[in-house]
């Protein structure tokens, strides 16, 4: 019988973001802290005869243009391939949200590409690998919350999720990453880092001192998420953000009743909306089914 492995691919959220300088290559360099959510795509993936590619989510474009398949022609390139899979996707995490669910796609791939064929690359020569895909693919390989550096690829692990609730509020649209870089003039001395915030203040501080830069320029061009943000504080979160380049906005809550009644007016708004519980761990294991 033909094995099926199955393993989750999370989302992220960007806890401040600075841009600190446009690049030639026309790419920013930045500083920012990844953390994960419990929003999660599954992965159901079988030898084949092909290569296949299917998404619950008949919305996402599952082509040549897809990170999965990117990310396994990469591997075929770079490692070769002994075997052809299938890999059917159960898509929960919205494109284009700033929640990199196709970044997490693309390193999960390559994750169950290496365990499934005994590839035997470790973590530091899969995110060679995949630092073409998109700067936010090395984080979802490197699998622990930390301060991304440089184009948010150079990820240095740090204890940053927070012990805290996560409301998730995803707007209803995708908004583009790179006119969010576009509309955002870089600062290359902001008066504090994201590390330090982020290690070394409170999070009831953090609404005073944390910035997503990209933020201004995305909510001058979709009011809903800065009303969205407004209405995570109203709700009593004690930090909230636009996460990455947007369109889906976060609010961190410190008790549960008060998280699970912004989640729930959310929901009745008839918001896409989720919540991760304080100190989440993503469950990293690919696993055999049945
Ligand atoms: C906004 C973030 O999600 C924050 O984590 C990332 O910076 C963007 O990650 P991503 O979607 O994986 O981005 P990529 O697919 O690599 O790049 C999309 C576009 O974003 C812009 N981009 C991205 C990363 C970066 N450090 N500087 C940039 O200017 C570029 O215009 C690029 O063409
Ligand atoms: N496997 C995939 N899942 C989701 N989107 C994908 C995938 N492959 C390619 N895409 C395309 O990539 C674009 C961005 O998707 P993604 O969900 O990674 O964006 P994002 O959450 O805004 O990422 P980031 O936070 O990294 O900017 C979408 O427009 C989508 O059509």
């Amino acid at each position: 019988m033909n094995d099926l492995w199955i393993a989750d691919s999370f989302g992220k959220i960007n806890l401040g973001l600075h841009v600190l300088e446009k690049l030639p290559t026309g790419y920013h360099r930045i500083e920012t802290g990844f953390c994960f959510i419990e929003w999660s795509d599954r992965f159901e993936v079988s030898a084949s005869d092909a290569y296949v590619l299917e998404f619950s989510n008949p919305d996402i474009p599952a082509d040549e243009s897809n990170l999965v398949t990117r990310a396994y022609r990469m591997f075929d390139q770079y490692v070769g391939l002994k075997n052809e899979y299938t890999f059917r996707i159960d898509k929960k995490i919205p494109a284009g949200a700033g929640l990199g669910g196709g970044s997490s796609n693309a390193a999960l791939t390559f994750r169950m590409l290496n365990k499934l064929e005994n590839a035997g690359l470790s973590d530091e020569e899969l995110i060679d690998l995949s630092r073409s895909l998109g700067a936010d693919v090395p984080f979802f390989i490197k699998g622990t919350p930390g301060i991304g550096t440089g184009l948010g690829q150079d990820i240095e692990p740090a204890d940053i999720q927070p012990d805290a609730w996560i409301v998730t509020v995803w707007p209803g649209f995708e908004s583009s990453t790179p006119e969010a870089y576009a509309g955002c003039i870089p600062n290359p001395e902001p008066d504090f880092s994201i590390k330090g915030v982020l290690l070394e203040e409170d999070l009831e501080e953090w609404r005073y001192l944390l910035v997503n830069d990209l933020e201004g320029p995305v909510i001058a061009r979709h009011e809903l998420i800065g009303n969205i943000k407004d209405q995570l504080y109203d709700f009593g979160a004690s930090y909230s953000a636009m996460s990455g380049s947007g369109s889906t906005v976060f609010g961190i809550f410190d008790q549960d009743f008060v998280a699970i009644n912004a989640y729930e007016s959310f929901h009745k708004l008839g918001f896409s909306v989720h919540i991760t519980r304080p100190g989440f761990k993503p469950d990293y294991g690919i696993y055999l089914k049945g």
